[in-house]
């Protein structure tokens, strides 16, 4: 395992339990001077996207990176792209191979097509700015979920301890994850998405691939052609491209 040292100019707490990171997230946002990381030990009221439980059990990693990004909504909402790639970066850190590894769109990352880890951005406003935005990540090292207590149709669970037999512990995949966050972020700050976007796509799972987009009350199968700069998923559909902003995928 590589030892990465902790980027400068990011804070870190480690708290042995709390009801969510992103709860503690958003208690302390306003008083943090600079981009801050909080790590779980332990959460009793994990979630995820879509209002989902989060199955977070001991040894599992389970954090939220706080910041004050100067800049609309919809840039923010951009960091998630961010976030994938560093987790990406972080298991490739920890495990010293890249193989089996892809990016779900918007934000998960699957090993050996199963879910390994899962991001849930949170952002509170300011009229049109974001005054703290709360990027939750959590990832099955230990343990995963099993398939009754994910909803059907998802993608299956999976552990970095399954699928590699390797062991690393939340602290170690903190100093990983945060180097490789620091790395991606100034990429960000300096050069925009488009760096971003073409490496999130190189790591994509399915590109060319007829998927299944689900909203709350719609549903569109196309084959997945790219991510836009906006990161919204484009679809090459019987009607024609279309754009989408958000949504749950099926392979
Ligand atoms: O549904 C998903 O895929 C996103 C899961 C995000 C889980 C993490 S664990 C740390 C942070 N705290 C939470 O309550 N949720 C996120």
């Amino acid at each position: 395992m590589t030892q990465q040292d902790w980027p400068v100019g990011y804070g870190r707490r480690v708290l042995a339990e709390v009801d969510s990171t992103l709860d503690e997230a958003r208690r302390i946002a306003n008083s943090l001077a600079g981009p801050e990381w909080i790590l779980a030990l332990h959460q009793t009221a994990a979630r995820g996207r879509r209002g989902r439980a989060w199955h977070n059990p001991k040894g599992n990693f389970a954090a939220t990176l706080v910041l004050r990004p100067d800049a609309p909504p919809q840039q923010a909402a951009l960091r998630s792209f961010v976030a994938a790639l560093a987790l990406f970066d972080a298991v490739v850190a920890v495990t010293g191979r890249a193989s089996g590894l892809s990016l779900k769109w918007p934000n998960d990352v699957l090993l050996n097509g199963g879910k390994l880890a899962g991001i849930l951005l949170e952002s509170v406003g300011n009229g049109t700015g974001v005054n703290h935005l709360s990027i939750g990540i959590g990832v099955n090292l230990a343990e995963a979920p099993s398939a009754a207590q994910v909803e059907e149709g998802a993608v299956r669970p999976v552990s970095l301890l399954s699928e590699t037999g390797i062991a690393v512990t939340p602290e170690d995949f903190l100093n990983a994850l945060a180097a490789a966050y620091a790395r991606h972020e100034h990429s960000f700050a300096t050069q925009g998405f488009a760096p971003i976007r073409r490496l999130w796509l190189d790591r994509a799972a399915r590109r060319g691939e007829v998927i299944t987009a689900r909203t709350g009350t719609s549903e569109q199968q196309g084959r997945f052609v790219d991510v836009d700069n906006d990161g919204q998923l484009v679809l090459e559909t019987a009607n024609g491209r279309v754009a989408i902003p958000a949504a749950d995928i099926y392979f």
